[in-house]
């Protein structure tokens, strides 16, 4: 999507995302816990000079909500009034937001209502044939590499090359993990879990999965939903936390999708943007590690260290990724319960998997653990937290290299908390929270053709491939790139 369809899109559709003050104990005193708490209540900023279509937002004051929630030919945002915090703001906190002008009538009202329920990932490569061009959909994402409006028409070429050369290391990853990504396996069976919880609820839903950068991709997902003419939709990203790489990635895509189909368009729709502060969820990932400790010699001195899948900085300053917030706070909230449960073992929170030449969220989850053998910690206990499945980065990254890496530094009994997957209570809170999206769910009303007459252009496609070939070739083989050994 080039930059101004992008801005139209913004215009039209609004889509907002919760922003949570950065961490600090005191604005969390007041934080809500309870899993039918908050929904968003924000809208985009127009004209932002971001390509992001989803903006966070602070709100003033609690009285402005109610009109700005509604939001003239676009987003419409449900429920729920604004918590203060300690300084007097207002702040939109995460939750559901839906689409369109109007709430779409009780379902009573509909002749048969069909209800899908959208599960969106990442995905994997299955293979290890897959890797490198399940890399190129990952790397020509312009929300994983964020190009300059003048660069973008880099971003394939600069894909093509990234993933080539990243490919023969991540293979290796894969192979040490049986040759290829559990996440489509897992993700399905969450899937059919779910549908199990919610038929357990009387809710009988179609459970679709759409992945960002492999099969199923998301657009396979959504014309399965349009063919089994589902009424109405709820979508549920399968991150905890809302970042503009994942949850937002995802969203552009169904966005355009949305905006591009009349059908789609009508089509009442409700979107879970982050959840991780549920009480089931809170609760379920306090289970794992309550049970985890109890492996150590010492449960009670064993460091709770928290590994979160990192973000380029620039994401969070320069275009205000709610992710670091959103992950801060969900810590607290894990250590909160813990404490309620005696728990009271020290913790820790660093990001891993960094890629690339750019400065990430720090600190670094391989700095950290050199630094606590250092301090004569003996005991450590990893717990992922940015993804409720297995995947390359906790069965590789974490169990192998972190693992490695620690006892090297003189840690000595190490523990690692299993991903969710399909952990009963944590599936019984997501289908809490699809029920409880339902009734929240809106048509968007607009609709639109998009203006992408250049990208169809044959000519003007091989000169941009040319041209951004020789000059991602000379970006890459910058010296920076190789000094870092990043790639
Ligand atoms: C919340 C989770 C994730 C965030 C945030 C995220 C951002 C992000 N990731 C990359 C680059 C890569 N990610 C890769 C794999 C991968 N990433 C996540 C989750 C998040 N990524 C998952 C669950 C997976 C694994 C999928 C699987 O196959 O099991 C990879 C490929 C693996 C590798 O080579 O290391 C890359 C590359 C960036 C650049 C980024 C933010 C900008
Ligand atoms: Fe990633």
């Amino acid at each position: 999507m080039d930059a101004s369809a992008s801005s139209s899109v913004v215009s039209r559709m609004k889509l907002a995302v919760s922003n949570l003050p950065n961490f600090n104990e005191k604005n969390l005193k007041s934080y809500p816990q309870n899993r039918t708490s908050v929904y968003s209540c924000c809208y985009s900023a127009q004209g932002s000079q971001h390509r992001f279509p989803f903006q966070p937002c602070m709100i003033s004051s609690p009285q402005l909500v109610d009109e700005r929630n509604r939001i003239p030919n676009g987003f419409y945002i449900t429920k729920d009034v604004p918590k203060k915090n300690p300084v007097g703001k207002a702040f939109c906190s995460a939750g559901v937001c839906t689409y369109g002008d109007s709430v779409v009538e009780e379902s009573s009202h509909i002749a048969e209502e069909k209800i899908g329920v959208l599960l969106l990932n990442l995905g994997g490569p299955e293979k290890l044939h897959d890797v490198q061009p399940f890399l190129y959909n990952l790397f020509a994402d312009p929300d994983i590499i964020r190009l300059p409006r003048l660069f973008q028409f880099l971003q394939r070429p600069l894909a093509q090359l990234i993933s080539v050369l990243r490919a023969p290391k991540s293979k290796e990853g894969y192979a040490a993990i049986g040759g290829g990504s559990p996440l489509r396996r897992i993700t399905n069976e969450q899937a059919d879990a779910l549908k199990m919880a919610l038929e357990a609820k009387r809710k009988h839903v179609n459970v679709y999965v759409g992945m960002r950068y492999w099969y199923p991709f998301t657009e396979e997902a959504v014309h399965q939903i349009k063919r089994d003419r589902i009424t109405r939709l709820v979508v549920l990203p399968l991150y905890p936390q809302f970042s503009i790489s994942t949850t937002g990635s995802s969203l552009r895509v169904l966005q355009n999708m949305f905006w591009e189909d009349e059908c789609l368009s009508g089509l009442p729709v409700a979107i879970i943007q982050s959840w991780y502060q549920r009480e089931g969820y809170i609760k379920s990932m306090a289970d794992l590690i309550e049970k985890e400790l109890q492996n150590f010699p010492v449960p009670n001195e064993a460091m709770i260290f928290f590994s979160a899948h990192g973000v380029p900085v620039s994401y969070v300053e320069e275009a205000g990724d709610p992710y670091k917030g959103q992950m801060e706070d969900c810590i607290y909230l894990i250590m909160e319960e813990l404490k309620a449960r005696g728990v009271n073992n020290a913790h820790t929170l660093a990001y891993q998997s960094r890629v690339g030449p750019v400065q990430w969220l720090k600190p670094y989850t391989d700095e950290v653990l050199v630094e606590l053998g250092q301090k004569g910690i003996k005991s450590l206990l990893a717990v992922p937290v940015s993804f409720v499945s297995e995947h390359i980065e906790t069965l590789e990254e974490i169990d192998m290299e972190y693992k490695n890496l620690a006892l090297e530094s003189g840690i000595e009994n190490w523990g690692r908390v299993p991903a969710l997957n399909c952990t009963a209570t944590f599936i019984e809170d997501l289908a809490d929270a699809v029920v409880e999206a339902l009734p929240l769910a809106t048509a968007m009303s607009t609709s639109g053709s998009t203006s992408k007459e250049s990208d169809n252009d044959p000519i003007k496609n091989a000169i941009r491939i040319f041209f951004g070939s020789v000059l991602s070739f000379i970006l890459l083989f910058s010296p920076m790139v190789f000094k870092n050994n990043l790639l």
